[in-house]
């Protein structure tokens, strides 16, 4: 079982934890209460440096309930933590944007993790053409 070694900033957040059966994604929790005003940019801290096992990196995106509950959005779609961002003043952060006034509180789940296996190393091959049949995107397959 792969295990995370874990420096917490404060103890005003509860600890992490992974629940079984349920989602695998772990919550994450802001570390400093946050007050934005519409418009405003902000990365909120999440109170946790980790250092991920060997080989593996983790991405962040917000919870399904984060917009409705308070009005931001994760500037960066998911955010991807490195292996190597592992110091002890590395601490996971959230970037958002606030699209109405809103106060994020100590403690409150605003958004989730999972760790993923780095992908191999590649290498790229230049070709004219790849010679295959074009599959078509975008909408190319219809609407029903
Ligand atoms: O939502 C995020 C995204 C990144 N990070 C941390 C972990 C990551 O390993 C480090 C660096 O992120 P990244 O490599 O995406 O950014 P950068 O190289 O510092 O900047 P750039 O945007 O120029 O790639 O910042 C977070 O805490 N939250």
């Amino acid at each position: 079982m792969p295990q995370i070694r874990i420096k917490y900033f404060t103890d005003a957040i509860e600890r992490l934890t992974y629940i079984d059966g349920k989602s695998d994604w772990i919550d994450l929790r802001a570390s400093e209460e946050v007050t934005l005003k519409a418009g405003e940019f902000c990365l909120i801290p999440l109170g946790v440096a980790m250092e991920l096992p060997e080989g593996y990196e983790a991405h962040v995106v917000p919870r399904s309930s984060t917009f409705k509950n308070y009005g931001i959005i994760q500037t960066n779609s998911c955010g991807i933590i490195d292996g190597t961002y592992c110091g002890d003043d590395d601490m996971w952060r959230m970037p958002v944007y606030a699209v109405r006034d809103t106060v994020i509180h100590v403690n409150d789940r605003i958004c989730q993790f999972r760790i993923f296996e780095n992908q191999p190393k590649i290498t790229f091959d230049e070709v004219e053409s790849l010679g295959n049949k074009n599959r078509g995107g975008f909408g190319s397959t219809g609407k029903q």
